[in-house]
């Protein structure tokens, strides 16, 4: 439930924990401080950002980015089960410069994208980057992870960091409902009854062949998905938000990421399918066309509003294949299904010609002198898991980067932080 968060520090292994005990203590964040609240149907969430926000200039807010470097940290180590070419992320990289930058992290139901999002969201903000982390997985775990309510759909500031950080959860049910009105007014029954009596089945036939009013009504997996990202991408579009210098996507599972990718041209094909209705009723008896002309306007109606979110889309997926301004990293757990569809989510992103680097494998058994029987099997699985990813033709060249289990949810800013200084080094 948001509204509570964990107090204590994650168990890692010996180790890490004397380093934690001169760390910081984890502690409440105070909860239910929120921005004030807007709308996203109105498109215009953010822009009632705070004032003291708004009004610093992105020089001031970035007083530090290229003087804060942080000493890195001693790698973790999880020798007992780590691939030899497990590596540090990276991150002075993805901190340099005030270009904004887009991360989408993704991968397999479950694997700890939430947290990988979250993590790195709470990094770039204390590395003086005003950062947005958005989720557009329907079945959101931002409040959870930064046990802060932020459901709503609205920009609610996540308190803790010491830059801005902002965090939102888009309701793909709303963000769809401009789009659902289109497919009330697309052929009814009535509408068939009439075409029939003059003889006009076959149009009416195709109309529904469309499947128009279902795509709008009860779309396919990853159009909510798409809608989402295409709006907060247009929002960002706007001189006011031009503040947030990293942009992080804790997207939903890799199915509708798949999906994401390939609607532009399945709503070429649909777009395509209108059209060519068009013509057909362009070319009707001018009797019918009095009593179809109505029905042509509503379909041109949704043929314009698909259009629109076509090229929407268009733009969505050239900002997914831009090297320098975007990144999709994947994240997974050793396990042999988890790395298998890790693989083939690679091999997707790659012939979308979508950006990838980084391979998160999070959850790694942390190494321990005496393991049960329990922790022993599991362990021979995780390595096994992890020879796979380094024989996998596809995910061999990634920068592998690996986290450790640790015992305790990670949940709240705090908790985040330490898991930020964990992967992201
Ligand atoms: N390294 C870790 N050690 C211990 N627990 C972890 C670790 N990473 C993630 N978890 C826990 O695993 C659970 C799932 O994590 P998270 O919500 O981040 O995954 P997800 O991939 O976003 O899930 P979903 O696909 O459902 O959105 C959470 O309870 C989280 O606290």
């Amino acid at each position: 439930m948001p509204g509570s968060s964990s107090s204590s520090v994650p168990y890692v292994c010996q180790r890490e924990s004397k380093r934690m005990a001169t760390a910081p203590s984890i502690t409440s964040p105070s909860l239910h401080k929120f921005v004030p609240r807007i709308s996203t149907e109105s498109m215009g969430f953010l822009s009632h950002a705070p004032q003291s926000f708004r009004a610093s200039p992105l020089s001031k807010n970035l007083p530090h980015l290229s003087i804060s470097r942080k000493p890195l940290r001693k790698p973790f180590h999880v020798s007992a089960v780590a691939a030899p070419t497990a590596s540090v992320a990276g991150f002075d990289e993805m901190v340099l410069g005030t270009q904004r930058k887009y991360y989408l992290l993704g991968g397999k139901g479950g694997v700890g994208k939430t947290s990988c999002a979250a993590s790195l969201a709470v990094k770039f903000a204390n590395n003086g980057h005003p950062t947005l982390v958005v989720s557009t997985d329907p079945a959101h775990s931002l409040s959870d992870s930064f046990a802060q309510d932020l459901t709503g759909g609205t920009l609610v500031q996540v308190e803790g960091p010491d830059y801005p950080l902002f965090a939102l959860e888009i309701n793909p049910e709303k963000a769809r409902e401009e789009f659902r009105t289109y497919s009330q007014k697309n052929g009814g029954t009535g509408v068939k009854d009439i075409m029939d009596g003059m003889g006009l089945g076959v149009l009416v036939d195709q109309l529904g062949e469309l499947k128009l009013g279902e795509l709008l009504d009860t779309p396919p997996p990853g159009l909510d998905e798409a809608i989402a990202i295409s709006k907060v991408i247009q929002f960002l579009e706007s001189q006011e938000y031009s503040m947030f210098t990293r942009i992080i996507f804790d997207t939903a599972p890799t199915g509708h990421t798949l999906r994401l990718l390939s609607l532009p041209d399945f709503l070429d094909a649909s777009i395509g399918k209108i059209l060519k209705l068009k013509q057909k009723i362009n070319s009707a008896t001018s009797a019918i066309k009095s009593v179809f002309g109505q029905e042509e306007n509503k379909q041109q109606d949704a043929a314009d509003k698909l259009e629109q979110l076509r090229e929407r889309m268009v733009k969505v997926r050239e900002l997914f294949r831009d090297t320098d301004s975007t990144e999709f990293v994947i994240v997974t757990i050793p396990t042999v299904m988890a790395v298998s569809e890790s693989s083939r989510l690679h091999a997707s992103l790659k012939k979308e010609s979508v950006p990838v680097k980084r391979l998160i494998v999070n959850q790694i058994l942390p190494p321990s002198v005496s393991d049960c029987k329990f922790c022993a099997m599991k362990r021979k699985d995780q390595a096994r898991a992890l020879e796979m990813i380094q024989n996998d033709p596809e995910l061999t060249g990634l920068n592998l980067i690996e986290a450790p289990l640790v015992d305790v949810e990670i949940r709240g800013v705090p908790a985040l932080k330490f898991m930020g200084d964990i992967v992201w080094k």
